[in-house]
């Protein structure tokens, strides 16, 4: 109820406008929300910020650059840097991705050289495609940079490091010496964020800026390991693991309330024509779109509650020193980002695309949603990229199955009991076991046949490379397989673990048996083709899936609401809890900048000519056209 957090009207303004907006209310809200001295980097309050605040920036400080401090640095360096960043009193970004490089981190460019006569590193960007590129709230707002580089003494290079870096003058914040940065334009979305460009040339920063809790280099030059430098990777498994939660649940649960309210209340067309237009909603097209995306919002939200508790047991074992499951989380963190990602942007576009013309207006709150959505696909990892570090270690894990058995959330791959399905009837097939052992046996058979097929090849002298190189799209198959089981299976078991009412457990049961059989009867090829369901048994899961939708239609609503977003979060004329679309829309249209005069002059020195010609030829005074 805070007016200052109160949203403008974000589609009527500029950009310029709404990076300054974000940081108001950002700013604001922090001070408001969380006292200084209690500011927790995570929290109730910073979720209930992430959900108040439509439009914040400052991502990559609190979420990546506060959280690297803590990951890379030693506790001096953490005792120095983080109650400056906590509080605001610098601002920071992870600068890693180049112009010319951003996920094969091993061609990086820009160079930290070590100079031992002053104990300085020079850092500089050799060439443009060197040049920091994309990195958020870099262009403007950031005066540091936890910078990626090449370490280089007495030229050996030691590979990427992070180090701290200040780019703007504290006082003035104008760019230091040796520093160009500024802001990359325009882009898809995050419209309020600064992604920037940083282009640095001799620029020098103290041997103490080094983030030195995994490796440091002592006055003389001397590099010095000091752990496993696989946890240099630790940021990006850590954004990954959380920003599932905050980027790609919430926003989908925030597409499908719209898309299911505003379907409840357009009516458009008739079913039985001897009656009333029906709400959209009653069509089964409709609500095959809608309902497995609102499906897809729970069995995320429940994998990834589960994937946030495998890395914080991780983060306690790397205290103690034990990095064993680093590969494992990894494998999950990246298939999950990935194909949640993909699945969410998706279907975001198509609750989208399922309201119609004012779906597409950006007063249904739902191209904000949809183009933001897209980004996820693309930063902290490119999807393809990322299915193929989960492919790279489901295929070594089938082979080390072949001899040991296996743990964790490749257990399956080492599981050789019959997993043939007697589903006889369609109710069969909504039985939560029985989707869990058909998603098992479907991944486990996807990872053994990209597997075999380079092993094939490698066998009649293909080399390993172009073996992986060529079988890819397979690789990728099988990653997705392998997390769909795991979203299905941890969803089964959470569910069942949840002490929650009768009926209300009955409706998440729905859910995800609706997410699993809308999964298997988009991929039924695979399912047939490893013999996971016959052709008959396949008919049986479609007719499963439509059974759920009729059952969840009487819902629906109240399965969006229950996401409990107000209307100021949800920003959309079709969402809005009292349903009034058509006269939110119409107030809407009135605000934008073009309704300020109902002349717009600018245009109208254009036409004046040609009306005034078209008056004349009315009112019979003019000159026929020439045509
Ligand atoms: C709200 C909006 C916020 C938006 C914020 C956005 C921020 C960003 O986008 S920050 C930049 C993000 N960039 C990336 O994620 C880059 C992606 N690329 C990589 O991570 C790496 O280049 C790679 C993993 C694709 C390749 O690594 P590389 O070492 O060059 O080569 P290998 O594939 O041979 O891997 C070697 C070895 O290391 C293991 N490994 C790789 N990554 C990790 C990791 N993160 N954690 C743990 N282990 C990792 C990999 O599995 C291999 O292991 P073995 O199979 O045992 O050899
Ligand atoms: C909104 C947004 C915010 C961002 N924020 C930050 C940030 O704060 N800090 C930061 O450092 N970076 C940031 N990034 C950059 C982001 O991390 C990179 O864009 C991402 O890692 C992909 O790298 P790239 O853009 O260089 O694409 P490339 O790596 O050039 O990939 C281009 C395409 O090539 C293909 N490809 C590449 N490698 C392979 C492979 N091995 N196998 C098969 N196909 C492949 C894929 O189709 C890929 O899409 C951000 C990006 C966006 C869009």
């Amino acid at each position: 109820n805070d007016t200052s957090m109160q949203h403008r009207n974000l589609n009527h303004m500029t950009r310029e406008e709404r990076f300054s907006e974000a940081m108001r209310r950002t700013l604001y809200a922090l001070k408001v929300l969380l006292p200084r001295e209690g500011w927790t980097p995570v929290g109730p309050e910073m979720k209930y910020l992430a959900r108040a605040i439509k439009e914040f920036t400052f991502i990559i400080h609190a979420g990546v650059f506060i959280p690297c401090i803590m990951s890379y640095g030693t506790n001096e360096q953490i005792a120095k840097w983080f109650p400056l960043a906590a509080d605001f009193r610098i601002i920071g970004t992870y600068a890693q991705t180049e112009l010319g490089h951003g996920s094969f981190l091993r061609g990086l460019e820009t160079i930290a050289t070590y100079d031992r006569a002053n104990q300085e590193f020079i850092i500089n960007c050799p060439k443009i495609t060197a040049m920091k590129w994309w990195p958020g709230d870099m262009g403007k707002s950031a005066n540091h940079v936890l910078l990626m580089a090449e370490l280089v003494i007495d030229g050996k290079k030691y590979g990427m490091h992070g180090f701290m870096v200040q780019i703007r003058d504290l006082t003035t914040h104008e760019p230091l010496p040796g520093v160009t940065v500024g802001d990359i334009g325009a882009k898809l979305s995050f419209e309020s964020v600064d992604n920037g460009f940083l282009y640095l040339q001799n620029v020098r920063i103290p041997r103490e800026n080094l983030l030195s809790k995994l490796s440091e280099v002592h006055p003389d030059g001397t590099y010095i390991k000091k752990g496993n430098q696989r946890l240099m990777y630790g940021s990006m498994v850590r954004v990954r693991v959380n920003l599932i939660a905050h980027e790609i649940v919430m926003p989908l649960a925030k597409a499908c309330t719209i898309a299911v309210r505003y379907s409840a209340v357009r009516r458009q067309g008739l079913i039985n024509p001897s009656k009333e237009e029906v709400p959209v909603l009653d069509y089964v097209a409709q609500q095959h779109k809608l309902l497995p995306q609102v499906a897809t919002v729970f069995m995320a939200h429940f994998a990834a509650k589960q994937l946030v508790k495998m890395h914080h047991d991780y983060s306690l074992e790397v205290e103690k020193g034990n990095t064993s499951q680093l590969p494992e989380l990894h494998a999950l963190s990246a298939g999950m980002k990935a194909c949640l990602s993909e699945q969410g942007a998706a279907g975001a576009e198509i609750v989208r695309r399922a309201c119609g013309g004012h779906g597409y207006s950006c007063g249904s709150g739902l191209p904000f949603i949809v183009n933001r959505m897209l980004a996820t696909c693309t930063y902290e990892g490119e999807n393809t990229v990322m299915q193929l570090q989960c492919a790279r270690y489901l295929i070594k894990c089938a082979d080390q199955a072949k001899k040991d058995k296996l743990t964790g959330s490749v257990w399956y791959l080492s599981d050789f009991s019959n997993m043939s399905c007697t589903a006889q009837t369609f109710g069969d097939l909504q039985e939560p076991s029985v989707l869990v052992k058909l998603h098992e046996r479907r991944a486990k058979c996807a990872v053994q046949h990209a597997g075999k097929k380079m092993q094939n090849m490698v066998k009649n002298g293909t080399p390993a490379h172009d073996a992986w190189n060529m079988m890819a799209t397979l690789l990728i198959n099988a990653a997705r397989a392998h997390i769909m089981q795991y979203v299905v299976g941890t969803s089964v078991t959470y569910i069942s673990e949840l002490s929650c009412s009768a009926s209300l457990k009955k409706i998440l049961t729905q859910l995800c048996a609706l997410y699993a059989l809308h999964n298997i009867n988009s991929n039924c090829g695979d399912f047939v083709k490893f013999g996971c369901l016959t052709s008959a048994q396949c008919d049986l899961a479609q007719e499963a899936e439509f059974n759920l939708l009729k059952q969840l239609r009487p819902d629906a609503v109240g399965i969006v609401d229950s996401f409990d977003f107000t209307d100021d979060i949800l920003q959309s004329c079709l969402g809005a809890y009292d349903g009034n679309v058509y006269e939110r829309l119409f107030e809407w249209a009135k605000q934008a900048p073009m309704n300020k005069t109902e002349v717009h002059q600018d245009s109208y020195q254009y036409l004046q000519p040609y009306l005034h010609e078209g008056r004349d030829v009315l009112e019979g005074r003019g000159r026929n056209s020439k045509l």
